[in-house]
């Protein structure tokens, strides 16, 4: 008996992409019955051989491909297997209905018998066959999902790691496409630094060279000047002699005029008289007509009138002797008349001549005024141009400017009996620039940017300043302190005398400025915020003077009265300072800033000590931070002003202090120590300094070590008395002087 045809077509395969290949086991149909079945072609050998060759070639496969063809594979096997469990179920079926066969019909032949045994055994051996080619293929799959699991597994890590790696693949390209682009603006920035610096370089060679001109044009203008002043007081004298002439000249010509005018008197008199002459003659003439008609007519009449003819004719010939002699005075009178008159006149034409001589000499003078006035106005324009230059140089080269100031004597102080101690040269190079201090017979001499001697008054001072508090405008970090021993001027200097408009300091003054300059500003689109904080360091403890609570000002109080941290400086990288919990007040005009300046020196720590009787006992430091913006270009720069009061250096012998005013004296002079070893280390181009050694040093970090316009005023008193002192000052501002501590930097940038 033959049982039924069960076809099976099965195809497994396993594609590798990568290589084109296509391996393949393919079971043509086969009909499975009885013996005419030549067996299944899926053999277990074939199924490993096939999955060995998977496996040989599956490091080729890429994991995705991989598990995609496993999951085909799994899909193929389990149709197999499911073929396979339907040809199982088959034969059992085929076996059973044989068996049943086998049972009613209960004819059975051995052969029969032998050959459904054969069959038997065959198809349990190919149910066997078929049972662990099942269990094989159940193992296999069980063993390939665990391994698709972990291709899965290590797929999904894959696609996560894939993922974090295009992610920081994708960061890692921002960041290079942002270093490139910073690379480029940097080359760009350097470029133009280069170019900068080029510019920088022509510009300063231009400098000197215009320098040098300048130079060479002041020392002409300056031969020209002494020539001209030669010439001058040569024209001083030429015209201090004329004018001594023309004033004889003129006091001849008054005489001459007298003269003349007495000789006119005279000659009207004369003229009179000669009138009355001339009256006296013709009346004598008419006389002697008269009598000559009654001589005459006598004559005739008689001549007992001989002898009074006689006597007449002698009266006449007297008068008329008395005529001709007055005629001759008459005429000598005219003659004296002419000469006077001629002298007169020879004096007039010499007066007219001096006085255009005056004129010509006044002209020359004029002419040559003009030219002195020209001359000093070049030498003033070159003064001021030199100063720019100078400026700017100082400017370039990145060091600190010092000012020195000297005060005048106090009414309590007295001038040293061996005359001053403190000169001032009078040389072209050193003038106005430099100071000579006499110290037990030894002269020191210095020289800085500016030396103000007594005279100079707070607006002198400050003109000097304004450009440089100006630039805070710009956008550059300013900072100017006053430096000197107790009782020399510095809080004068920086605040002024209160109540007293002449006398206000560097602080009220360059606000002022500041804020008229803001206003000038604005049509060309400037905005400008400012804000303002102000602190004194006092033993070593910052406080803050515009702080609501002044009871504990070393320590901040919360609101509930507990201690907060104490007051920190930090510095940033663009080195701004910051002074944590600070009062910052927003200012809009500079009264609103003097009236925190009134504020604040209220609260200020000021005691009395036998060098002043107001000192300031504590470093006192006024910030002004400013932003401005320009709303056409969008332009924004970012400056700060401080501008610092340093309390004064004193020796604890002269000043006398004892208790609180000694710890107080102590904790200064130890700040002030720690400036100079600052300045110190800056100076001598060393690794460290030591900038952390003080409050004082830390909070000035930037404006000494930075790049900020850094001015420092030394103030000296001239009192004999303090020459030690001052000296110190001196040779402390010397060294400062010669500190580099790098270009000021602007901070400027685009609003974004
Ligand atoms: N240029 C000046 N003209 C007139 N008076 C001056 C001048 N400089 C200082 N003074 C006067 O000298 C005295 C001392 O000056 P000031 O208080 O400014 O000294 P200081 O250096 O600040 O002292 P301290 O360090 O002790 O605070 C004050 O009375 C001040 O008015």
């Amino acid at each position: 008996m033959v049982g039924p045809a069960i076809n099976v077509r099965t195809r497994l395969s396993f594609s590798d992409v990568n290589g084109g290949e296509e391996l393949c086991l393919t079971s043509a149909p086969t009909s499975i019955a009885g013996s005419e079945c030549g067996g299944i072609e899926f053999t277990k050998e074939d199924v490993e051989a096939l999955l060995n060759e998977k496996l040989k070639r599956k490091d080729r496969f890429n994991l995705k491909e991989k598990c995609d063809n496993m999951v085909e594979y799994i899909k193929r096997l389990k149709l197999c297997i499911k073929w396979f469990q339907e040809l199982e179920y088959s034969y059992l079926l085929e076996q059973r209905k044989l068996q049943d066969e086998l049972e009613t019909s209960e004819i059975k032949s051995s052969e029969m018998e032998m050959i459904v045994k054969n069959k038997e055994e065959e198809l349990n051996s190919i149910i066997v066959e078929l049972r662990k080619n099942n269990a094989f293929l159940r193992e296999k799959f069980t063993q390939e999902e665990s391994e698709k699991l972990a291709a899965v597994e290590s797929l999904t890590k894959e696609k996560e790691a894939r993922l974090i790696m295009e992610r920081s693949q994708a960061s890692i390209s921002e960041e290079l496409a942002r270093a490139q682009r910073e690379l480029s603006s940097a080359n760009q920035k350097l470029s133009s630094l280069n170019e900068m610096y080029k510019r920088l370089q022509d510009y300063i060679t231009s400098l000197q060279q215009y320098n040098g001109k300048l130079h060479t044009e002041l020392s002409t203008a300056e031969d020209d000047l002494k020539r001209v002043e030669k010439e001058k007081a040569a024209m001083v004298e030429d015209l201090s002699m004329i004018k001594g002439e023309l004033a004889l000249s003129k006091a001849s010509q008054d005489e001459a005029l007298k003269q003349k005018d007495a000789m006119l008197n005279e000659v009207t008199c004369l003229r009179r008289e000669i009138q009355q002459v001339r009256d006296d003659r013709d009346r004598q003439l008419s006389l002697v007509q008269t009598l000559t008609d009654e001589v005459e007519n006598c004559r005739e009449s008689a001549e007992k009138y001989c002898e009074e003819l006689d006597e007449m004719k002698a009266k006449a010939n007297e008068l008329e002797a008395r005529c001709s002699s007055q005629s001759i005075e008459l005429k000598t009178l005219q003659n004296h008349l002419a000469a006077a008159e001629n002298k007169l006149q020879v004096s007039d034409l010499t007066a007219m001549e001096t006085m255009h001589e005056f004129e010509d000499q006044r002209r020359l003078v004029s002419e040559l005024l003009a030219r002195l006035g020209d001359a000093e106005t070049k030498l003033m324009e070159g003064e001021m141009l030199r100063k720019k230059l100078h400026n700017t140089i100082l400017e370039l080269k990145g060091n600190i400017r010092v000012f020195c100031r000297v005060r005048p004597l106090l009414p309590d102080e007295r001038s040293s009996p061996e005359g001053n101690f403190i000169s001032y040269p009078s040389s072209v190079e050193s003038l106005g620039r430099g100071i000579n201090l006499v110290q037990n017979g030894q002269r020191h001499s210095f020289t800085y940017d500016k030396v103000f001697a007594p005279e100079a008054t707070q607006e002198d001072v400050f003109v000097e300043i304004s450009q440089l508090v100006q630039s805070a405008l710009d956008g550059y970090k300013v900072c100017i302190f006053a430096y000197g021993q107790t009782g020399s001027g510095k809080t004068y200097t920086m605040m002024g005398k209160t109540g007293f408009l002449e006398e206000k300091g560097l602080i009220p003054r360059s606000l002022e400025q500041i804020f008229q300059t803001r206003q000038s500003l604005q049509p060309q689109g400037w905005k400008y915020d400012m804000q303002v904080s102000m602190l004194e360091i006092y033993n070593e403890t910052i406080h803050d003077l515009l702080s609501s609570n002044r009871s504990a000002p070393d320590v901040l109080r919360a609101e509930n009265g507990s201690p907060l941290k104490p007051y920190s400086i930090k510095h940033d990288a663009n080195g701004n300072t910051q002074v944590s919990d600070l009062t910052v007040v927003d200012v809009r005009s500079a009264k609103e800033v003097s009236f925190l300046l009134q504020e604040a020196s209220r609260s200020r720590s000021v005691g009395k000590t036998q060098m002043n009787e107001q000192s300031s006992r504590s470093h006192f430091v006024f910030t002004l931070k400013i932003s401005g913006v320009n709303e056409s270009t969008d332009q924004q720069v970012q400056g700060v002003l401080n501008l610092i009061d340093l309390a004064g250096s004193e020796r604890l012998s002269k000043s006398g202090s004892t208790g609180e005013r000694l710890k107080e004296t102590q904790a200064i002079n130890r700040s002030l120590s720690s400036l100079s070893d600052v300045i110190f280390a800056l100076a001598k181009k060393e690794e460290h300094v030591p900038f952390r050694n003080s409050k004082l040093t830390y909070l000035l970090q930037p404006c000494l070590g930075g790049d900020s316009k850094t001015l420092m005023f030394v103030n000296i008193s001239p009192d004999s008395s303090s020459a030690n002192e001052s000296l110190c000052s001196l040779r402390f501002a010397a060294r400062v002087n010669a500190c580099e501590i790098g270009t000021p930097r602007r901070l400027t940038n685009t609003r974004p």
